[in-house]
């Protein structure tokens, strides 16, 4: 589904990934680990076209991302993003912050996903009155609502308890069950024995 072929990329000369070659099939659920300014952020922005990487391949679906004519239309389709911290806005519902990312988005969807986050007697909640266990899954609704084919979470439990964070991996892994590619860079090397194949980021390198 996505191949990547000797990427590299440097910030103003510092070489930040090198030669990386991956290929990545529908439904994986792959977990990027490696110690802080290994390279996996740069690594998770490139796959998901966020960052241009100055060489090398990449493709989804055998099609190169630089035929794709409209890049914010394909992630917009097709690419769910979780981040270390929820970025969730604080003076809207739960449920307003997830109808902001699709706004045509049927009210019947949303809370489908919210019941299986398990938050849906939250929906009316904002953000500051919930746990953060709880504003992550909020997190992970927004990124599920367009039901995108991929999703990419940075450090998504950087900032949980060890309970909570099992909680997220356990859905991603669920989410990956069901046909969702689910790629995740993590310090936690003891949640990503959850994921089908584990790559560590060395030095800008895959191991
Ligand atoms: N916007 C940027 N400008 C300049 N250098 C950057 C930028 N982003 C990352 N880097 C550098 O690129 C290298 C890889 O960083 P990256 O953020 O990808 O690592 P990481 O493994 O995600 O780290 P962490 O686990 O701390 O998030 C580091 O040396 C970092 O300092």
């Amino acid at each position: 589904m996505i191949k990547a072929i000797n990427l590299s990329h440097d910030y103003n000369g510092d070489i930040a990934l090198r030669d990386i070659n991956l290929e990545i099939k529908r439904g994986e659920f792959i977990c990027l680990v490696g110690e802080s300014g290994s390279g996996k952020t740069t690594l998770l922005s490139i796959l998901s076209t966020l960052l241009k990487p100055k060489e090398g391949q990449l493709s989804f679906n055998k099609q190169n991302y630089k035929d794709i004519k409209n890049l914010d239309e394909f992630r917009q389709k097709n690419i769910g993003f979780i981040f270390q911290f929820h970025h969730l806005i604080n003076y809207l519902t739960l449920f307003e912050n997830v109808k902001l990312a699709n706004e045509e988005c049927k009210d019947e969807e949303i809370l489908k996903v919210f019941k299986l986050l398990n938050i849906e007697d939250l929906k009316s909640k904002f953000p500051t009155e919930i746990s953060g266990g709880q504003r992550q899954r909020a997190a992970i609704a927004r990124a599920l609502i367009n039901n995108p084919k991929v999703i990419f979470a940075d450090e998504p439990t950087g900032n949980l308890d060890s309970k909570n964070a099992q909680i997220v991996f356990e859905l991603l892994k669920n989410l990956s069950a069901k046909g969702t590619t689910v790629i995740v860079a993590t310090h936690n090397k003891e949640l990503a024995t959850m994921a089908n194949k584990i790559y560590e980021v060395k030095d800008g390198q895959l191991k």
